[in-house]
């Protein structure tokens, strides 16, 4: 239990397992109900559980749907609202099911061998598109299994994509492809193959196409690109929408008379975040982009620790409009923009970050999952301009009223740099804070680079300002949210151009004169653990620090990331062998001998996105300079333990990092 404070008790690291998450919050067709995942973590079972629920738009109290012991997600109403379909790995690998919305037993529609991903109604409720890695050839030999011969445990690799982070082991050579099977069950058909990976499918209004994501360039092994195209339902030639080696698109819509397809995306694959994305329409005409003007990405940049993942797309409403997500200064909205051409508008505001939302086919209600610095998610419901906004969920209010919280203070300050850039930041006092008295701060730095720090709940910033620290935590160049400009800043830069705007947030909130600026720690994750490292090698002024999933050495990064050969030779400015100055020159490592601040690294031993190398070379470089560090690795964990790691493991982690801010601050 932790340390009270009057009425409210102070976080704990284990308060992970008392907060409810809210997701994926869809409008049935009538506009009159929403269904949700609620997911839990689960302690006992040291792992996650979530269900479906139905919350009425006018209020009332949610109804669960289903209470399997598994992961039950993605919930997809019935173009006749009568049914729900979801996701469920009840069975092993995650498979479609049915639930009527009068209730009883769910009903399993698929079994595909390799499960399913996603999936999407037909407009007429008879057939489901779906995602899924089998092969028709499977399914034929699924009739006659015979018994693999013996297989070696050889592994033989020809791919450069030969790992991902978050897949265990090597990738395997199948592709997801796009399959069909009757809503009431039946025998399944692929309708796209090949070699290529397709995803979102998506059903043109008169059910005769799908619409879908896919990368089929000649170069797709090596590249970025990410393609629109459209295939008959009944299986054939895919038609391309937009495509090209400049494709960088996703998230299909069509328009309601089925003559275009809003997508959203840049013409720079190989930028991936580092450029804003933008809407764009396809209508058999040219391609026109729809928010050219916005000067701000689409989608959500937002990055925190208390979330469950939804990945919305865009909506286009009979009436003309197509609603985005917009990341802008630590805050994620959604905007509409006339399919026609226009001036974007600013639907869902406020200081908050809009996780997910939906429209109602009619285009008159939107429901939506929004978290705010003081509560990670709740449901809510609004009109499609934004009014008579209503929150339809309080799914963490009971606990949180019990314990006390820190409420971030936005400020905005100039960089150090030459330039005096505006810099955007937080600082969250600590819990019992005292005028007059002088308290360890803590800097937390963001990954990406191009991510953003959001006006959204932070477990592990809240509890270190529940254990006594100032909080700093801020969005300096190379951040999304705050235009293009802005987050290219960094590139081939990486460290050099982002140090000083650090620097000047620490020492803004230093001159407010309620920190003690001989205990300051610095921590951060991937890129915020290469700019931990980046720090502690180019200052001495932190106490102690804490590098979580970090990059260190760029070269090796380039060859062992999942993402090194095309994110980094983008961010650094080429390959290896034609700028290696860049790459020993922004390396974290070439600077370890400078690096004397007090180092916990922390690492995932399935890392693929950063591999635990990074981690590795820190360690023993630090080890034969006799500095103080210590090294924990979490086994089978990838790079998201932070966010979605094992709940012990998670709990571990904030435990660890507390620890070490303890012992040194
Ligand atoms: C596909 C891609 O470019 N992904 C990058 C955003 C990425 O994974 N960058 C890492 C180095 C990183 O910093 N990740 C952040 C989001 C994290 O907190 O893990």
């Amino acid at each position: 239990m932790g340390a009270s404070t009057g009425a409210k008790r102070r976080l704990t690291p284990e308060d992970i397992y008392n907060i409810t998450l809210v997701s994926d919050a869809q409008i049935s067709p009538d506009g009159r109900h929403v269904a949700y995942t609620q997911t839990i973590l689960d302690k006992e079972k040291n792992d996650y559980r979530s269900s479906i629920f139905v919350v009425p738009v006018d209020g009332g109290t949610p109804r669960r749907f289903t209470s399997a012991d598994a992961r039950d997600s993605f919930p997809r109403w019935s173009p006749d609202g009568s049914r729900i379909a979801f996701l469920s790995n009840r069975t092993g690998k995650s498979q479609v099911w049915m639930i009527s919305v009068d209730g009883g037993e769910a009903t399993q529609v698929t079994d595909l061998p390799e499960g399913v991903t996603y999936f999407a109604w037909s407009p007429d409720g008879s057939t489901l598109a779906l995602v899924s890695k089998t092969e028709a050839a499977q399914l034929e030999k699924r009739e006659g299994d015979e018994e693999d011969e013996e297989k070696s445990d050889v592994v033989r690799i020809t791919r450069i994509r030969f790992r991902a982070d978050g897949v265990s082991g090597f990738l395997d050579d199948k592709r997801s492809h796009i399959w069909c099977i009757p809503a009431a069950g039946g025998d399944p058909w692929q309708v796209t193959s090949g070699d290529f990976d397709d995803a979102w499918p998506v059903w043109s209004p008169g059910g005769h196409e799908i619409a879908f994501v896919s990368n089929r360039t000649e170069d797709r092994e090596y590249n970025t690109v990410s393609e629109i195209w459209a295939v008959p339902a009944r299986g054939g030639e895919a038609r391309p929408i937009a495509t090209g080696d400049d494709a960088y698109f996703g998230r299909p819509v069509w328009s309601v008379d089925g003559a275009a397809i809003a997508f959203a995306g840049h013409r720079q694959p190989e930028a991936g975040g580092a450029i804003d994305s933008h809407v764009w329409v396809a209508d058999g005409g040219a391609t026109r982009c729809l928010t050219e003007g916005l000067g701000r990405t689409v989608g959500d940049a937002g990055i925190n620790d208390t979330f469950a993942s939804a990945n919305p797309g865009l909506a286009w409403t009979p009436d003309g409009w197509i609603y985005f997500q917009v990341s802008d200064s630590g805050n994620t909205h959604v905007y509409r923009v006339p399919a026609g051409g226009g001036d974007p508008s600013l639907v869902v505001g406020g200081q908050r970050r809009v996780l997910d939302f939906s429209l109602s086919p009619d285009g008159s209600r939107i429901a939506f999952v929004a978290g705010d610095p003081l509560n990670p998610c709740d449901v809510y419901v609004c009109r499609a301009d934004g009014s008579d906004e209503r929150r339809l969920t309080a799914v963490n209010e009971e606990f949180f009223s019990s314990v006390a919280l820190s409420q971030p203070e936005e400020f905005r300050v100039p960089s150090h740099a030459d330039d005096r850039a505006e810099i955007h930041g937080w600082v969250m006092k600590p819990i019992g804070f005292e005028p007059g008295r002088k308290y360890p701060l803590v800097l937390e730095i963001h990954g990406g680079p191009h991510g953003m720090y959001a006006n959204h709940y932070f477990h592990e910033f809240q509890l270190l300002a529940a254990q006594g620290y100032v909080v700093v935590y801020t969005n300096p160049r190379g951040s999304q949210g705050y235009g293009t400009e802005y987050a290219s800043y960094t590139r081939a830069a990486w460290g050099e151009k982002d140090m000083p705007d650090l620097m000047a947030a620490v020492d803004y909130v230093i001159e407010q004169g309620y920190v003690d600026p001989n205990r300051l720690g610095v921590t951060g994750g991937s890129y915020g653990g290469y700019m931990t490292n980046w720090v502690i090698g180019h200052t001495d002024r932190f106490n102690a620090a804490v590098t979580q999933r970090c990059v260190s050495d760029l070269y090796s990064f380039f060859g062992t990331s999942d993402i090194g050969f095309n994110f980094g030779a983008y961010e650094w400015g080429g390959v290896p062998w034609e700028v290696r100055e860049n790459y020993v020159r922004l390396s974290p490592i070439t600077y370890v001998e400078n690096m004397k601040t007090p180092l916990l690294i922390i690492h995932s031993e399935e890392d693929y996105r950063c591999p635990i190398a990074q981690a590795e070379q820190l360690f023993i470089s630090l080890k034969i300079l006799g500095r103080e560090v210590e090294f924990v690795r979490f086994p089978n964990e990838n790079h998201n333990l932070s966010r979605s790691g094992k709940p012990k493991h998670r709990v571990e982690r904030l435990q660890f990092i507390l620890g070490w801010f303890q012992r040194y601050l």
